[in-house]
């Protein structure tokens, strides 16, 4: 009997701050594709976010381990915060299968993402690295139009109308960010006094 390849979800983002949207899209995919583990990467400098400020990585790294700590099948990798210089998608996926090349890869992304997908760095090289699975984000229609459809897949989740840009806003405004985030990360945010001067 020939046994099934590991299936590896990877969840990319900045996750700053991580929250429910991006926990129940890791949830949903894992269990429609039969996932064995999902890994959070938080990015180190996102390619695309250099004209805006964004907290250092290494609150953004324990926020996302203490928001997944709870889920036995949910990790987390520093693969993209430890390795110098711009983060590219590209870049996980070559690190992350040199490190379990037992696994077949589903980056999992949102639909305002997978619209940008064919201006990715390498992106020939991206289809052949992994499944690219886009779930749908409140706001924000698919189009799915020039991608390769045996590599791109969607699904649809429950409707999260959350955004980490909102969770600052309402973090910098001293509105509570309760139940928008993981209990442990409103506590994070709380200690290190997160967002307070944040532009959101
Ligand atoms: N509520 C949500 N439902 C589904 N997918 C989401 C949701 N929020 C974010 N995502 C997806 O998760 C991935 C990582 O998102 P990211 O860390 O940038 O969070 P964000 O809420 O989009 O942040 P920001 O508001 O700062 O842009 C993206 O592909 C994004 O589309
Ligand atoms: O590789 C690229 O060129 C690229 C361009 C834009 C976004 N990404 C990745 O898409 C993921 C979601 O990004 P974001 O901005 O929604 O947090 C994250 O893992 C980014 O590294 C990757």
């Amino acid at each position: 009997m020939t046994q099934r390849r590991a299936r590896l979800g990877v969840m990319g983002g900045t996750f700053d701050p991580i929250h429910h949207g991006h926990l129940v899209a890791a949830s949903e995919v894992a269990a429609r594709f039969d996932l064995d583990e999902v890994v959070f990467v938080p990015t180190g400098a996102p390619s695309f976010k250099q004209d805006v400020p964004v907290t250092p990585a290494e609150h953004r790294y324990l926020m996302t381990v203490i928001a997944t700590a709870s889920n036995p099948r949910f990790t987390v990798s520093r693969v993209d915060i430890d390795r110098p210089g711009l983060t590219y998608t590209v870049d996980t996926l070559r690190d992350l299968a040199a490190d379990r090349p037992d696994a077949d890869l589903y980056f999992i992304t949102g639909a305002d993402a997978i619209a940008q997908l064919l201006s990715w760095k390498d992106s020939a090289e991206l289809f052949e690295r992994a499944r690219f699975v886009a779930v749908t984000r409140p706001g924000h229609t698919l189009s799915v139009a020039g991608l390769p459809a045996d590599r791109v897949s969607q699904w649809e989740i429950p409707a999260l109308a959350i955004s980490s840009t909102d969770v600052r806003a309402r973090a910098r405004d001293g509105k509570p960010v309760w139940y928008l985030v993981p209990d442990g990360v409103v506590q994070y945010i709380a200690k290190h006094g997160l967002y307070r001067g944040s532009q959101s």
